[in-house]
């Protein structure tokens, strides 16, 4: 297999490259990756852990194996040239569907610089794509669980952890759409980048969603993470909105869930990192549905640390999973009520160099023909209240409802 990446004098934004079938794309502020066409995939079998490296180790040997079998020609050679695959990792490592793509066709942005990647002969790389389907009608229904039960899942969680060991457990719920249609995955990229420019629009093997939680930037040795944890609405007005902010800043209950998140990626990354820079306190990160405590973290990684082996020793962090890890895994498992599937797990893209970028797959629904399946989760602590924490998951949905929803 030969791929080659060459530069490209293309003006056109990126999400507006992409055809209709099977998009993919990870994008924030006009630049990054969108790619389409399948030149190799693969997608894994349910694994015997919950947490732990198995599905990880096993992209990673594929990938190597499928890098050995590939003649790279690269005139642009920098992070996100040459091969590149998009993935997207279930969240517990029980739930099959871990999907690896080796696209055809290629698109990076990076720095005001464009290159085309083509993997093989295409004739016409860049045919012009017919414009994006609106979504049309559709019907909304619960999702697994009713939100009284879920409200009843958070009491006993808050239980939990007045009664045991567990300091952190994060529950999600889903609901579903369903469109008279096929959704046209690239009106929802559109949507999400216009309307969340500070996340991560993506979509992988139809997980779709803007992120803002950033789990992983590799290029060359320096990482890059932004961990989030602790949320509150956004106000009706200028002084409310303050005030929230405020409140979150100065919330215990807040910076609590939050230290829990910034120590885990501490704790994971500490055994691969020479330098490691975490910020003493939270900044807030103010997007259009919600606003978060943030903490941007650098590190640089040691010599010949592979980024799927750091992602493995990442995920899950305690922002989606807890504290203690294995036990808040057991504790989502009981009483959450569904499957995650690849809802918090790590999305992202790798380059055969292992520079990468790589989100935590929120704010998003797995769409699937005419169906969509939304997620959102909120952090459970000592002190939450039911009714608050399910008010800030639909807060959360927000994003992919008002995404799904035309005019
Ligand atoms: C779990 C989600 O978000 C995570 C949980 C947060 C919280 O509990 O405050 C904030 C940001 C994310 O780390 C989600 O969006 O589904």
């Amino acid at each position: 297999m030969t791929v080659r990446t060459v530069a490209l004098s293309e003006e056109r934004a990126l999400l507006d490259l992409l055809p209709p079938t099977a998009p993919l794309a990870w994008v924030r502020r006009g630049e990054g990756l969108v790619a389409w066409g399948t030149a190799a995939r693969l997608e894994l079998p349910a694994q015997s852990e919950r947490c732990g490296g198995g599905r990880f180790a096993a992209a990673a040997e594929w990938l190597e194996s499928l890098l050995a079998g590939i003649t790279v020609h690269d005139e642009v050679r920098r992070a996100g040239s040459g091969p590149v695959v998009f993935g997207s990792f279930t969240f517990d490592g029980r739930d099959a569907g871990s999907t690896l793509v080796l696209p055809r066709v290629l698109v990076g942005r990076r720095g005001g610089r464009t290159w085309l990647t083509v993997v093989g002969e295409e004739s016409d790389p860049l045919v012009p794509a017919p414009p994006p389907r609106p979504v049309g009608g559709l019907r909304w229904s619960p999702g697994t669980v009713r939100e009284d039960a879920w409200a009843s899942s958070v009491a006993r969680a808050v239980e939990r952890i007045r009664g045991t060991e567990l300091a952190k457990v994060v529950l999600a719920r889903d609901v579903v759409a369903e469109a008279t249609r096929p959704v046209d995955v690239r009106t929802l990229l559109r949507r999400l980048a216009r309307g969340y420019p500070d996340c991560y629009a993506y979509s992988v093997a139809g997980l779709t969603g803007a992120t803002p939680e950033l789990l992983l930037r590799r290029t060359g040795d320096r990482l890059e993470s932004l961990v989030l944890a602790g949320t509150a609405r956004r106000g009706a007005t200028e002084d409310e909105d303050t005030a929230l902010a405020a409140a979150l800043l100065d919330s215990a209950k807040n910076i609590e869930e939050h230290v829990y998140a910034v120590q885990s990626l501490r704790r994971a990354l500490e055994p691969f990192c020479a330098a490691l820079r975490v910020p003493a306190r939270p900044e807030l990160l103010r997007l259009a549905n919600v606003q978060h405590l943030a903490t941007p973290v650098r590190a640089t990684l040691r010599p010949g640390v592979a980024t799927l082996r750091a992602l493995a020793a990442l995920h899950p962090t305690a922002a989606v999973g807890g504290t203690p890890t294995p036990l808040a895994m057991e504790v989502i498992a009981e009483l959450e009520g569904m499957r995650r599937d690849r809802y918090a797990g790590p999305v992202g893209w790798l380059d055969a160099h292992g520079n990468g970028e790589w989100g935590i797959a929120l704010r998003c629904a797995h769409v699937d023909g005419r169906r969509a399946r939304l997620f959102a989760g909120s952090g459970i602590v000592a002190d939450s209240d039911p009714a608050a924490e399910l008010a800030e998951t639909t807060a959360k949905f927000h994003a992919m409802r008002a995404a799904l929803t035309d005019g």
